[in-house]
């Protein structure tokens, strides 16, 4: 079994590359911005709380997305591997996702960083927001705060997976095809 955590800066493919890699290593892909956003569509409570936050570019609250990731492996008790796609993003959360593989038996393998000038993201974004329809995209005051939330809290869990000797990072720029194939020679050596 494979879980791998795909890290990344907003913007900078984790998406576009997680629908490549989960047919390849037939990984179950949890995405919590898409489960987010699919909640905030169908009008949850899970999704009228996220949006408050989300649609501002300010991080869900940790225990609200911790248990909402763990209810989405929960689901999928068969699963081959997971493919976390936008968590953890907080020190809590990688905590959290620890302890709870562990408890089945299971653990990270490895965290793959797609690497990324804020700029050039910047640019993508504010390009994806002409068509996504999400509001956080739309707008490069709300787009600078998922940076600085992503400095202050996603950034140090490099330290915290390097710690562990499970830290791998790619360079994010070139054609998907391109970088696909230099997330799968990270994942083929594992
Ligand atoms: N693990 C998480 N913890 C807290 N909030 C999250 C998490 N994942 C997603 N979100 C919320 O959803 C938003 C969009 O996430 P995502 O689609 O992964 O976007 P991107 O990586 O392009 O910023 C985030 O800005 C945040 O508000």
């Amino acid at each position: 079994m494979i879980n791998i955590v795909l890290f990344g800066k907003p913007g900078a493919g984790k998406g576009t590359q997680a629908e490549f890699l989960k047919g390849k290593y037939n990984l179950t892909h949890l995405s919590t911005g898409d489960i987010f956003r699919f909640n905030i569509k169908n009008e949850t409570e899970l999704g009228k709380l996220a949006k408050t936050y989300m649609d501002k570019g300010d991080l869900v609250p940790d225990e609200v997305t911790i248990q909402m990731l763990q209810s989405e492996v929960d689901a999928n008790p068969d699963s081959a591997g997971f493919l976390f796609d936008g968590f953890p993003r907080t020190i809590a959360q990688a905590g959290a996702l620890d302890r709870f593989l562990e408890s089945k038996g299971q653990q990270i393998t490895a965290t793959v960083a797609l690497e990324a000038d804020d700029e050039i993201l910047v640019q993508r974004l504010l390009e994806r927001g002409k068509t996504s329809g999400r509001p956080d995209d739309q707008d490069e005051e709300k787009i600078r705060n998922r940076y600085q939330e992503y400095n202050e809290k996603t950034a140090p869990l490099m330290g915290y997976y390097k710690e562990q000797g499970k830290f791998y990072a790619v360079d994010g720029i070139g054609s998907i095809a391109e970088i696909t194939e230099r997330l799968s020679a990270v994942i083929d050596n594992l």
